[in-house]
């Protein structure tokens, strides 16, 4: 019988919750940590309702609900990583918060795990800078949503262990995903070639030639799944701006990569998305 996969994800916003439904879906027992009760038990319910639409549509037994439920362990404190494997962070976008949570973990976990961040736009190396051993150390970018989207970008800092790298892109096979292995440079693969796709139609927005939804309508009929500011809402405006300074920066000022006002002044007046029912338009749940 295959030995039992134990993973842990920190952090149980969006991106935790979707990674940790995903894993225990496919048979992975993990740990679901984050800071405090409020985050995690907003993260299980997140993840109850998406499992509960499943069930609705036809494309999941019930029973398998508390299956996959019975799989994911919240937890509050490190302690409960020592027997994972993997380890994958869904935290805060700020290098000092995940350096700390980092160092923590390395003293908790055993040799053999893996460590993995799910940053958008910082860079691998300079979090795994601070570690006791930086070579087990890479990025797993999954993408929103996470139990659904099938790709993944596995990221290798400058002291990433090849083996780790490959290590992973076995694992993440094997559970259905599309693996691609990247560098760790600014926005890594998929943010930076999206840059274009968010920033410019701010551009068109606030020079009148289209509106939010005429965009968005647009883009979804030339063959995208989604138009841009339904995808920002979706994965949250104060995440996608992050990026976009990012890769702004890490390109030292490059025109090609220059953010928007507008992403800003979203940002300032709390108008984060779907986590926070408005964004660039308005949401229900
Ligand atoms: N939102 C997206 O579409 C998306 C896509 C790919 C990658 N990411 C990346 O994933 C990460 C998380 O993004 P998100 O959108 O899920 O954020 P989020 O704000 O929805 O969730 C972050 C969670 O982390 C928790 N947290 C903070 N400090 C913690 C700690 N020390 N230990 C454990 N938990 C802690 C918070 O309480 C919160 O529940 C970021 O690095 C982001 O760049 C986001």
């Amino acid at each position: 019988m295959k030995p039992m996969e134990r993973a842990a994800v920190l952090g149980a916003g969006t991106m935790g919750a979707g990674i940790a439904q995903f894993l225990a879906a496919k048979g992975v027992e993990v740990t679901l940590r984050d800071i405090d009760e409020e985050p995690l038990e907003k993260g299980l319910d997140v993840i109850r309702r998406q499992l509960q639409r499943q069930v609705d549509r036809g494309r999941m037994a019930s029973s398998d609900v508390d299956t996959i439920l019975s799989r994911i362990h919240p937890a509050t404190d490190l302690d409960c990583l020592a027997p994972v494997e993997w380890v994958i962070e869904a935290v805060v976008e700020r290098l000092s918060v995940k350096q700390a949570l980092f160092q923590d973990v390395e003293q908790v976990v055993g040799r053999e795990a893996v460590l993995a961040t799910n940053t958008s736009s910082l860079s691998v190396t300079a979090i795994a800078s601070v570690l006791q051993n930086p070579e087990r150390f890479l990025g797993l970018h999954f993408f929103n949503p996470a139990p659904v989207m099938p790709l993944v970008e596995v990221v290798s800092g400058e002291r990433t262990d090849p083996a780790a790298a490959n290590r992973a892109v076995e694992w993440l096979r094997r559970l259905g995903k599309t693996p691609i292995q990247v560098a760790d440079t600014p926005g890594f693969l998929v943010n930076r070639v999206a840059r274009p796709f968010h920033t410019e139609p701010y551009r068109l927005v606030s020079t009148g030639v289209a509106d939010k939804a005429q965009v968005d309508r647009i883009l979804r009929s030339a063959g995208f799944p989604m138009g841009p500011f339904e995808l920002q809402d979706l994965i949250g405006i104060d995440i996608n701006l992050a990026a976009s300074e990012a890769v702004y920066e890490g390109f030292y000022h490059d025109p090609r990569f220059r953010p928007h006002p507008g992403q800003r002044k979203m940002v300032e007046s709390g108008s984060l998305g779907r986590k926070v029912k408005r964004g660039h338009f308005t949401h229900e749940s």
